[in-house]
């Protein structure tokens, strides 16, 4: 799907993508309050998007929808729509589990399964699916460890237990586990929160490399983070989407004095 243009405020073209998700209209509600409202957001294919705003403006709320994550919460009602490549995820008899494995999420605490080695964690996802070879298990083991840039540091352990690893390479274990099955989409949501500086730069300059294979959204609170690494932002406040664009003129030019306030860092 060709989405036409992005306009930047003077109006300009900006740059011609094809899009890999798009939501139209989308609202979640937690019984009667709605946590994002009638949101409306491209999210171009091999790129990254990165969505930030105050505290509980539903930015997480929103990037879970974009999976079908809320499935999951009892309280939690979806409207509108979430397309991946043009198909409706919320569509009636779309398989969710299928939409997941399509659009993989990292957590913002690294979750490697505690008990399993290295190994284990990344095949997990394909032996849920039933792969058993040996030789393809093996090959996504270094497939996936190298695109998230640990197989280096892991090459001679992968027998060792997830939790003898560093707080960053395990978080960098959850990106490779995540990635195994081959998304098109990976959501991360606060990805470097509980990491070190250090840590936090391996997986910033992680993402440069990763767009080249799926597409992203990260969640951040850290704007200096959402200038680095994404090529688009979306700006929430209060459940609603107040600005989206590319990121360059989001943080140099954005259209809305709402935006602004944030940015500069005048915002409440
Ligand atoms: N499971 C839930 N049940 C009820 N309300 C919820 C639930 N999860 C989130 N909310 C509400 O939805 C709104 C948006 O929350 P959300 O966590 O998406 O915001 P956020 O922007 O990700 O916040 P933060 O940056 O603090 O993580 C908030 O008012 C929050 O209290």
């Amino acid at each position: 799907m060709i989405r036409p243009e992005v306009k930047t405020t003077s109006g300009n073209v900006h740059e011609e993508l094809p899009l890999r998700m798009e939501t139209r209209g989308l609202s979640v509600f937690y019984g009667k309050k709605a946590g994002v409202r009638e949101v409306s957001l491209p999210i171009y294919n091999n790129r990254v998007t990165a969505l930030i705003g105050p505290s509980g403006c539903g930015k997480t709320t929103f990037l879970r929808a974009l999976n079908r994550m809320h499935d999951l919460t009892p309280i939690a009602r979806v409207t509108g729509e979430a397309l991946l490549d043009g198909q409706n995820i919320y569509e009636r008899g779309v398989d969710p589990v299928e939409i997941r494995r399509r659009v993989g999420m990292v957590f913002q605490k690294p979750n490697p399964f505690p008990t399993l080695s290295v190994y284990d964690n990344v095949v997990s996802g394909l032996k849920l699916v039933g792969i058993r070879h040996k030789g393809l298990l093996d090959e996504a083991v270094e497939r996936s460890l190298t695109q998230a840039a640990l197989w280096d540091e892991v090459k001679d352990r992968l027998r060792a237990p997830s939790m003898s690893l560093s707080g960053g390479q395990q978080q960098r274990l959850c990106i490779a586990r995540a990635l195994a099955v081959q998304p098109e989409v990976l959501l991360m949501d606060e990805p470097t929160s509980a990491l070190d500086p250090i840590s936090t730069q391996s997986i910033e300059d992680l993402m440069s490399e990763l767009k080249k294979h799926v597409t992203i959204v990260i969640v951040t609170h850290n704007m200096q983070q959402a200038a680095r690494v994404s090529d688009f932002t979306g700006y929430f406040l209060t459940g609603e989407l107040v600005e989206f664009g590319p990121t360059n003129q989001i943080f140099t030019n954005p259209k809305d004095p709402r935006t602004e306030a944030y940015i500069t860092g005048r915002f409440g």
